[in-house]
């Protein structure tokens, strides 16, 4: 695909959209509370007001206005991307109803913050593209020739084997990384695609040529809409169209090339030499509270409404209202998008595979990991250094002192560990996943395949460490059983992780929760308080201790067989120290490891609900309804639409 000759869409699409009207509820300060513990009275906040417009096939459209006037939301609104808010109005892909789930699932969207995984290189996240959404049915030969074709068009050839980047790591300019997210959007040839703020933070010839780009896209007869800040004279002249928003309303919607024009009718001459976009910006959109134009004796607030109000009134509005009434020929055709779903294996794999990749080019954790491991194995194996030799009070203690250790220190390791990256790699899934690449259940098993490894490594190279240089029973079986007993606490520990990340939205709740739900499971583990004698009102609490059944584990294995002396040399069984420690359960090891183990699945299950539900509610989130189609009917659901192979 040249630059010049990108493949043509099958069928291209106007977009129309009548009454859009969108708001949040915010807290009314106005509102006094009745005592400090009430809720705060909540008021309405209009965000957009009666937004109508069209944006026309085949034409690249810049939705400008001030800071807060509404283009993102607008943008939202209308390719479904909103997160909360009342919506309201209809949207119309040529003559069909659209719901916003419709256009979530057929329109290509660039967001302002690019999420991208920021160990993958430019052309691995673009091949991530191909791979996951054009479907199994694409060779694998025919995806590599049109990422090929895609770092070309978006000129990232230089940077095409260099990583993304995050502000701890180096990787492409803001510039390079902004096409790679629309590189990995072209890929999927939407016939609608959106870009909010396609060039924020980019230089003015950056900035032209990401313009161009989009130009030239458009003009294979794609729909194509992006918000932009202050672009210059030749960036403002790229766009075919432009629609202005103030205070959430329209105040001009047409050709570029008629603005001047326009604002000059209205009392607003651009000087000559001066950038139009910038005049429209000082002279028109301007929304300062507080300043005044003099010359015309109005605040800026009621410029604006005049503006806006002259505008609904105006022939120009006229010919759009007529445009959205009247779509073109193609209109009982559905939206085409090659975004097609890939098999659970593929995506599953190719997770597999980026994970470990991850972990490789960021060695770091891995390697904090195993300096943690042995260096605090070390010293807890110097520290009850040959406790098997000693015997009395002490020994005893040492000997019960070092299995709790062993068992808290993998439980706590391993939730705070998993804990800080699942929820990190939440935010890359929940953009990915939204974006069309992968399902829920292929991110889920292969994060936890990729960590699977180290939960069994780590405790299994700890417990092995302490476990010779203590001393303990010096049985191959017991060692074995004891290294079995940690993984498993290690296990748990990821579980509960997993969980916490999956249940709690931020991750400094989800920090602060950790300590409060470890440590009372800690104090009933076994050690601080005898199992035996927990009041009736607190006993439950011991039984959802993962630590008191890897505890008691280790006690029990540790014990049986054991005889130990007291200070006078009286010996006792260690199976009648346990007993008196309160694990009188009658259960044996092979039970209070199967209990670790549904402790595993039973997380594991609540983290997969947590994060379904999570799922769910984002799939619903615009509520923008069926609209009728100017044919009268109602679009049927997205997911039945026959995906039109728009290939040249
Ligand atoms: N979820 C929300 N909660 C509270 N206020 C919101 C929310 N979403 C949008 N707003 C408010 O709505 C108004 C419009 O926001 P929006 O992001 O659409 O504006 P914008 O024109 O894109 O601004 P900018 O150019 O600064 O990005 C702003 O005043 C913003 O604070």
């Amino acid at each position: 695909m040249s630059r010049q000759g990108s493949s043509a869409v099958a069928s291209s699409h106007q977009v129309a959209f009548d009454d859009i009207r969108f708001s949040i509820n915010v807290p009314d300060t106005s509102v006094k509370k009745a005592h400090p513990f009430a809720s705060q009275a909540q008021k309405e906040k209009v965000i957009l007001n009666n937004v109508s417009g069209v944006f026309r096939a085949g034409h690249l459209t810049a939705v400008m206005g001030a800071s807060g006037a509404g283009k993102t939301s607008l943008l939202n609104v209308l390719a479904g991307q909103t997160d909360g808010g009342h919506t309201s109005g209809s949207i119309f892909a040529n003559s069909s109803g659209m719901t916003g789930e419709q256009m979530r699932k057929q329109c290509g969207f660039v967001f302002q913050e690019d999420v991208i995984l920021p160990t993958m290189t430019t052309r691995e996240a673009i091949a991530m593209s191909a791979t996951l959404r054009l479907g199994d049915s694409v060779s694998q030969q025919e995806k590599e020739r049109r990422v090929e074709e895609m770092i070309d068009l978006l000129n990232l050839r230089k940077a095409a084997d260099t990583m993304i980047g995050s502000p701890t790591l180096k990787g492409v300019s803001g510039g390079e990384k902004k096409r790679v997210a629309i590189a990995q959007e072209m890929l999927i040839e939407p016939a609608i695609l959106f870009l909010d703020e396609p060039t924020s933070g980019l230089d003015s010839f950056t900035a032209y040529s990401v313009i161009s780009i989009l130009k030239d896209l458009a003009a294979t007869g794609r729909t194509i809409i992006a918000t932009i800040h202050q672009p210059s004279s030749e960036v403002f002249y790229l766009f075919d169209d432009v629609l202005f928003l103030a205070e959430g309303e329209v105040m001009y919607q047409g050709p570029t090339s008629k603005v001047v024009e326009y604002f000059d009718g209205r009392g607003y001459p651009c000087p000559e030499h001066f950038n139009p976009a910038d005049h429209v910006f000082m002279s028109v959109l301007n929304n300062q509270e507080g300043t005044f134009d003099k010359g015309k004796g109005e605040s800026n607030l009621e410029r604006i409404k005049r503006l806006v109000s002259y505008w609904r009134e105006s022939p120009e509005a006229k010919l759009i209202a007529h445009a959205r009434a009247n779509p073109p020929q193609a209109a009982t055709e559905l939206l085409s998008c090659k975004r097609e779903k890939t098999k659970f294996m593929t995506q599953f794999c190719f997770l597999l595979g980026r994970e470990t990749k991850n972990a490789k080019r960021n060695p770091l954790i891995l390697r904090a990991k195993l300096g943690q491991t042995l260096i605090l194995s070390l010293i807890i194996g110097l520290l009850y250094l040959n406790t098997k030799d000693k015997t009395g009070f002490a020994a005893n203690q040492n000997r019960t002192g070092v299995l709790f250790f062993l068992v808290i220190n993998q439980v706590m390791s391993s939730t705070m560990s998993i804990l800080s990256i699942f929820a990190q790699d939440k935010m890359v899934f929940a953009r990915e996943h939204g974006a069309g690449y992968y399902s829920l259940s292929a991110f889920f098993f292969s994060k936890i395949g990729v960590e699977l490894p180290s939960q069994i490594v780590f405790p299994f190279t700890a417990a092995t460490i302490i476990y010779w240089m203590v001393g303990l029973q010096a049985s191959v079986s017991k060692y074995l059983i004891l290294c079995v007993i940690c993984i498993l606490a290690s296990l748990t520990g990821f579980s509960l992780g997993i969980s916490l990340a999956s249940f709690f939205s931020s991750l400094p709740v989800a920090l602060a929760v950790t300590p409060v739900l470890l440590l009372p499971l800690m104090l009933f583990s076994g050690l601080f308080v005898n199992s035996a004698a927990i009041p009736a009102y607190f006993d439950w609490i011991k039984y959802l201790s993962p630590m008191k059944w890897g505890f008691e584990g280790l006690m029990k294995n540790e014990y049986e067989g054991l005889i130990i002396y007291d200070e006078q040399g009286v010996p006792t069984p260690g199976s009648v120290y346990v007993t008196q420690l309160g694990f009188d359960d009658g259960l044996d090891i092979w039970m209070t490891a199967l209990i670790q183990i549904l402790f595993v699945v039973v997380l594991i299950c609540l983290s997969y609900l947590a994060l379904y539900s999570i799922v769910n509610k984002n799939q619903r989130k615009s509520d923008i309804g069926p609209a009728h189609s100017k044919t009268g009917h109602v679009t049927p659901d997205a997911q039945e639409m026959v995906v039109v192979d728009v290939r040249g």
